[in-house]
């Protein structure tokens, strides 16, 4: 502290700041620089969680503060120095988003914050704008037209805002907005093979993780706060469950494979959905599991160990590259996509997508798609899916390859997951066989799913 500071600055906002910093300034990933910094603090477990609510929530609402922001300053944030903007965001964040904190202390510490980054003459401008924000705050006036209104006040992209209004209404784009600006739910799959859900949450919540049986799926528990962390229960090492979002529980029930089948996952990163299909195999089969990188193989394999599964095969390559395999009952392809479907899970995900990023996708999925084609066998099935919510992703990706197979049609697939209570509109989807669930709508995150079977004598 300096002799004219009253203030000291806590660890929490002095972390936060320099995580803000290395993201905004020099193009550090919010996830990564979080848990490099954290790892390398002695934060006790609430302190972490009030720096990483600080972070990702101002990395989240970064195009709405700045907008206030240049409503109070003399010349624009981007003109600023970085280390008076990168306060100045924070500060507001916890003035506007976070109501525990006393205005004070967001306002107090930020004005020395800035003092100790940069310098005293600094600290008064950090001083006077978040003052006179506070005073005003009711008077702030948002964009008028109505795509530039909708990206700044819920802070996504405008090419993104105006994406999603041209093929869903604004209500659910709003919906889906709000759910991309919350703290992403924790939810497990119960891991059927070992308990059920009802002994699952028992142990649990004996454990100390205090959670409750969710209502979307059978597997899903909703988990609502943990006095330890949940690798370090004995239901995690015994196995007992796999933290996954509901909406990605729905890729196994809708392929359905049976005991004794043979399914191929052929981009099955660490194993989400691969172990989801090997426990409705009730481990009797085979599956082969196919991931372009080495070390997501080797995760996807302690996670079979951990959950008491041996029927997977774990295969590092290229799926582009197989060479001729055995045609099989049933493939999945989970095909790498633009994310937008679960923008809430990395806050910065939404500010480093670009449009252009698009088509190349496009191109890899229907070549994916068209390779996953050739290792159905005839009579089989074939599940898409994607954790995207825009049709060119999804539904034009479906629609170019039914054009150039026409041996392969669409399944209804609505009573195979009945389970989940799906509004009128989705329903139909499920039952022509392809099904966008957008991010908010249930309170899970997005994912499209499009069924096709092989019939050769069509
Ligand atoms: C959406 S993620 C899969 C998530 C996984 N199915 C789950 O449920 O956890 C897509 C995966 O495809 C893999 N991938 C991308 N291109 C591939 C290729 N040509 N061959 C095999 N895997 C590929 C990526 O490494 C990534 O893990």
């Amino acid at each position: 502290m300096d002799k004219y500071s009253t203030t000291a600055v806590s660890p929490t906002r002095n972390i936060a700041a320099q995580i803000i910093y290395e993201v905004t300034e020099n193009g550090a990933y919010a996830n990564l620089a979080l848990a490099k910094f954290m790892g390398a603090s002695r934060l006790s477990k609430e302190d972490k969680n009030l720096v990483t609510e600080m972070v990702n929530g101002t990395i989240r609402m970064l195009k709405h503060l700045d907008w206030v922001l240049n409503l109070f300053l003399q010349s624009r944030i981007e003109r600023q120095n970085p280390w008076l903007r990168t306060v100045l965001r924070l500060s507001l964040y916890q003035l506007l988003f976070m109501d525990k904190i006393p205005a004070y202390a967001a306002v107090n510490e930020g004005v020395e914050l800035v003092r100790k980054k940069a310098n005293p003459a600094l600290a008064r401008v950090a001083n006077g704008v978040l003052r006179s924000i506070l005073r005003n705050r009711d008077k702030i006036k948002y964009p008028e037209d109505k795509v530039s209104y909708l990206a700044v006040y819920y802070s996504h992209p405008e090419w993104m805002v105006k994406w999603w209004l041209s093929q869903m209404p604004e209500a659910e784009c709003i919906k889906m907005m709000n759910y991309n600006n919350k703290r992403p739910n924790l939810t497990l799959r119960t891991n059927v093979l070992k308990v059920s859900r009802d002994e699952l949450w028992e142990s649990l919540n004996k454990e100390g993780i205090s959670c409750r049986k969710g209502s979307l799926t059978p597997w899903d528990i909703e988990v609502e706060d943990m006095k330890i962390s949940l690798e370090d229960t004995e239901s995690y090492n015994k196995g007992y469950f796999y933290i996954q979002n509901p909406a990605s529980m729905l890729a196994a029930p809708i392929l359905k494979p049976e005991p004794g089948e043979k399914v191929y996952d052929l981009c099955a990163g660490v194993g989400g959905k691969t172990t989801h299909l090997a426990e409705m195999m009730g481990n009797k089969g085979e599956i082969i599991a196919f991931d372009l990188y080495d070390h997501k193989i080797k995760l996807l394999k302690e996670n079979c160990q951990r959950l008491g599964i041996d029927i997977v095969t774990g295969k590092a390559e290229d799926v582009l590259q197989i060479a001729e395999s055995p045609e099989a009952d049933k493939v999945l392809l989970d095909a790498p996509c633009s994310g937008l479907g679960v923008l809430n899970r990395r806050s910065d995900m939404r500010w480093k997508r670009e449009k252009k990023d698009i088509a190349p996708l496009v191109d890899l999925q229907l070549k994916l798609l068209q390779k996953a084609g050739k290792m159905v066998k005839n009579g089989g099935f074939l599940l898409y899916s994607t954790c995207t919510i825009n049709q060119e992703e999804n539904e034009k990706v479906v629609e170019e390859f039914l054009h150039k197979n026409p041996h392969f049609e669409m399944v209804p697939f609505a009573d195979r997951i009945s389970f989940f209570s799906l509004d009128e509109k989705d329903l139909k989807a499920a039952a022509q066989g392809m099904l966008t669930i957008y991010s908010g709508k249930y309170n899970t995150d997005g994912m499209f799913y499009a069924l096709m079977r092989r019939q050769d004598n069509y």
